[in-house]
């Protein structure tokens, strides 16, 4: 998919909610449990109640490799149920050196279509170009996490000017890929720094996970993450997912869903 059809879609239904499709068979509604494929029964009914409110989806590729095989199929089940104008996100976190991310990118991108996949950024160009081969598919970056441990590393200053290794990791990047095919993930436990990542990504996509579970808050990310295009997706996964643990779990996944795009219609409609 590329940027234009993605920002219609925005602009159409007034969101830039993604649910994130993290399933885990221990969480699920028991009842599923008698189903064929548990995962994909559920990630269906999820993906039903939901699509109307949000322009992406995002399996998280852990909850389903750990399933073995069958853990592969669901997720291969659950991607071609996705709606062709949804815009999709294999959350893979991958990275290696150049022809090792090749594989990586054909399996995301031809063996499966997804739109875009999850990529490490720590061991550099060769490892990320690979990923940015393929026409209307994007890379998108970590850049600043969302969890604690992203003061382990991301903030170290990696020269006498101040600038943190984050902000390089942003500023270098630029010249591997265009706005077109690169994004950057930005947790929204980091909400502070998203102007200051603006100053230096304007025009880029940010993927924003962490409202929810995690605590951050949509409110800020907006104000302090959006640009002209709105160039923001942001991710909740087990707040609306797990919204309800019982048989009414999809219809609560709805309305968790809903509640976030109505707010999103509201700061959409102070720059679209
Ligand atoms: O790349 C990600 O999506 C990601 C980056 C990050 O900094 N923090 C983060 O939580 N995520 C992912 O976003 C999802 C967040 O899930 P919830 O906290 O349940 O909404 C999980 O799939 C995480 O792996």
């Amino acid at each position: 998919m590329n940027k234009q059809a993605l920002v219609e879609q925005i602009k159409k239904k007034q969101s830039y909610l993604c649910v994130g499709l993290d399933t885990d068979l221990t969480k699920i509604p028991t009842h599923l449990l008698k189903e064929e494929d548990p995962v994909f029964a559920f990630n269906k009914q999820i993906i039903d109640a939901t699509a109307e409110y949000c322009v992406a989806y995002k399996p998280n590729i852990a909850f389903y490799e750990a399933m073995g095989p069958r853990g592969w199929d669901s997720l291969q089940k659950t991607l071609e149920y996705i709606p062709k104008e949804i815009f999709t996100i294999a959350d893979a976190k991958r990275g290696d050196i150049g022809n090792t991310s090749k594989m990586y990118a054909q399996a995301f991108f031809e063996q499966m279509d997804f739109d875009s996949i999850t990529v490490a950024p720590y061991m550099g160009e060769d490892s990320v170009t690979p990923f940015l081969e393929f026409e209307n598919k994007w890379v998108i970056l970590l850049a600043l996490t969302s969890n604690k441990g992203s003061s382990d590393f991301q903030h170290l200053r990696v020269d006498s000017e101040g600038t943190a290794l984050f902000e390089r990791v942003i500023t270098t990047s630029q010249s591997w890929g265009s706005t077109e095919q690169l994004m950057y993930v930005v947790g929204a436990t980091q909400a502070q720094k998203l102007q200051e990542i603006r100053a230096i990504a304007p025009d880029h996509f940010l993927l924003v996970p962490g409202v929810g579970a995690q605590g951050g808050s949509l409110e800020e990310v907006s104000k302090y993450g959006m640009n002209k295009d709105c160039g923001l997706l942001v991710n909740s996964s087990r707040g609306i997912i797990y919204a309800s643990a019982k048989e009414d779990f999809a219809e609560a996944a709805g309305k968790a869903a809903q509640t976030l795009q109505q707010e999103m219609a509201v700061y959409l409609g102070e720059i679209l």
